[in-house]
């Protein structure tokens, strides 16, 4: 089984980046881009039309005076306009393009190697990645049209310049090649700072949430740590903000500087036109109207040709993030549903297995071994960090990059197909989730095969569980919406949660079932029934449970001893505490609680 890809799909680039609003709002798309030519071409008819209305009321001509007022205020009223226009079309692309992308995004997010998700550098990544891709996108074609118009506008101007002055034409030119350098540049070391402060950002964002999550809000009120999140908010956010603003600073004064030289230079061109003037080879209208559109045109070399250039040159960086992003490894079992054959389970064994996590250099399982049979219950204890948890992580497929071997029924995991695999085992994990969706749903997704078969099982299980009295309490009962995220959703506590998520992982078809620290919160009447009912609950099934609770623990078949990535004991309850090891050592300090 090739577990894990590195997708090398085709690499992103600009040209790449500027199809995507073609692709999913092809009319709205062409439309803009026609737009964006007549506007370009307008501005040079704005001169032309200016001209000939000067040069028609200077020297009288009546002839026609009406018709070219009208087609000033035309071009006028169109150019007044079109904005609004383009407005219209862009908001429609932007919904299109986010729609898409958003999906692509998530979907790849999905499908990531579980070692990113665990990655600080990968989070950071797609930290930038994730909000700003529709939204660089969009930028992208806006700024690409607004250039084109752009290069039309400065190209008709220079074609009239050329016309009467011609060297001053030449000269316009070649100031925009320096210009554009310069602007590259520091749009660079704009984006360069934007990577290193994305941990900042990151981190800033985290503590934003503490401030005004409800799941935090009980301990931030209790303990009053609220100034102590929001300084370390303030920090990080500082940091990042600090760094931000000084690369600002340097490229704005940078940029102003150039746009001087560029004003001084362009402002010289239009006393250059004087001696033309006098010497009666231009027009007046000409000149009022050439002099009017370089200095339109030195606002728009001097700010927004700059502008353009920063917009690409970031995007342009953007982009070597997106393909970092879509290069992220994925692993093909990710989205993998299990088989819908249930497939007989015989042994689970580890044989030698040493494992650290990505990134670390510490051994958290170190050559551990063991081999548990099937149709029996089986506990790992241990203290905390011993590496209980981490088994479970192997075991299950979520790491690939061990050594030693872990096999079921005496084959590889890593010989087995990924629905296969998935088919072999239901988790409840120590940090389960909450779904915000309705109680019946929370079982179900359990069974994801079985969604709509499975009434019969879930209503024989929220009896066992003892979750009969809050169904019926609840106003929709089972279709009840669970969390606050709806109007009419309702919170339960957290012992409710722990029981639902423990019906999660029983109402699955698997053999084996894994229930990390299944009863956490439950209080002592409910852990005890759900003890007392494990056989009945469990029949059939292979259980592996990993718990604290040694009272518990002590009904399993087999009970292994984890410490420092290794199984130091294992035994019955009887045979461990007749040993007087580390396991009879734990069990008393623990006995001690309740029989003083
Ligand atoms: N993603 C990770 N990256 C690096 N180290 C990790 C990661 N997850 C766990 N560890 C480390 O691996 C060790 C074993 O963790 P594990 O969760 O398996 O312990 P455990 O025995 O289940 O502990 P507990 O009883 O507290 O749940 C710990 O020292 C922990 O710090």
């Amino acid at each position: 089984m090739n577990k894990y890809i590195n997708r090398k799909g085709p690499t992103v680039t600009l040209f790449t980046m500027f199809k995507i609003p073609f692709q999913y709002a092809p009319i709205h798309s062409i439309i803009l881009l026609l737009l964006t030519i007549l506007d370009g071409l307008f501005f040079t008819l704005q001169v032309m039309v200016t001209t000939k209305l000067i040069n028609s009321v200077v020297e009288r001509q009546e002839t026609n005076l009406l018709l070219i007022i009208l087609l000033f205020v035309l071009v006028l009223s169109y150019q007044w306009l079109s904005q609004d226009i383009a407005n219209l079309f862009k908001i429609k692309i932007n919904i299109r393009i986010s729609e898409n992308i958003n999906e692509q995004i998530i979907r790849k997010i999905s499908r990531l190697h579980y070692n990113h998700i665990e990655n600080n550098d990968s989070w950071d990544l797609i930290s930038r990645v994730k909000p700003n891709m529709s939204k660089n996108v969009g930028n992208l074609f806006y700024k690409v049209l607004g250039f084109v118009t752009l290069v039309i506008k400065i190209v008709g101007i220079l074609v009239m310049i050329f016309s009467q002055v011609w060297w001053a034409g030449i000269l316009v030119a070649v100031l925009i090649i320096p210009l554009s350098f310069l602007v590259r540049k520091g749009a660079k070391e704009n984006y360069k700072a934007e990577i290193a402060i994305s941990n900042n950002t990151r981190r800033a964002e985290y503590f934003g949430n503490l401030m005004y999550q409800k799941d935090a809000v009980e301990e931030r009120v209790m303990f009053g740590f609220g100034d102590f999140i929001n300084d370390k908010y303030q920090h990080f956010y500082d940091q990042a903000q600090s760094v931000r603003f000084k690369t600002k600073r340097i490229w704005f004064v940078k940029m102003k500087a150039g746009s001087v030289v560029s004003s001084v230079f362009l402002i010289s061109i239009i006393f250059s036109f004087l001696h033309p003037l006098l010497a009666g080879t231009i027009t007046i209208g000409f000149f009022i109207s050439i002099s009017q559109a370089i200095f339109s045109l030195i606002q728009r070399m001097s700010w927004e040709l700059t502008e353009y250039i920063d917009n690409f040159t970031t995007i342009n960086e953007f982009k070597k993030d997106i393909n970092r992003f879509f290069q992220l490894e994925e692993d093909l079992n990710a989205l993998v549903l299990p088989s819908k054959k249930i497939p007989q389970l015989k042994s689970i064994e580890f044989e030698n297995v040493k494992f650290k996590y990505p990134g670390t250099e510490r051994y958290v399982l170190n050559g551990i071994s063991f081999k548990m049979d099937a149709n029996k219950t089986c506990a790992f204890v241990g203290a905390n960090g011993s590496g209980k948890t981490t088994i479970i992580k192997l075991l299950t497929g979520l790491y690939d990059n061990y050594t030693g071997t872990i096999k079921i029924n005496d084959i590889d995991i890593k010989s087995y197909s990924a629905d296969e695999l998935h088919a072999m085992y239901a988790v409840l994990f120590q940090d389960y989730n909450r779904y915000q969706i309705t109680l019946k749903e929370n079982i179900l997704l359990g069974d994801i095969n079985n969604f709509d078969s499975n009434s019969d099982k879930l209503n024989e299980l929220i009896d066992a569980m003892n979750l009969r009295d809050l169904v019926n309490a609840l106003p929709e009962g089972i279709n009840t919406n669970l969390g606050k995220i709806k109007e009419d959703g309702v919170d339960i506590s957290g012992g409710q949660w722990q029981r639902l998520s423990i019906i999660r992982a029983l109402i699955n078809r698997a053999p084996l079932k894994i229930l990390d620290e299944p009863t956490a919160s439950l209080d002592p009447i409910s852990e005890s029934i759900l003890y007392q009912e494990f056989e009945t609950l469990t029949k059939e099934n292979t259980t592996i449970l990993i718990s604290h609770r040694l009272g518990a623990t002590k009904l399993a078949d087999e009970i292994f001893v984890v410490d420092s990535g290794r199984i130091v004991e294992k035994g019955t309850h009887g045979e461990l505490m007749a040993q007087g090891g580390l396991y009879a050592e734990m069990f008393n300090s623990q006995k001690g609680w309740y029989m003083q």
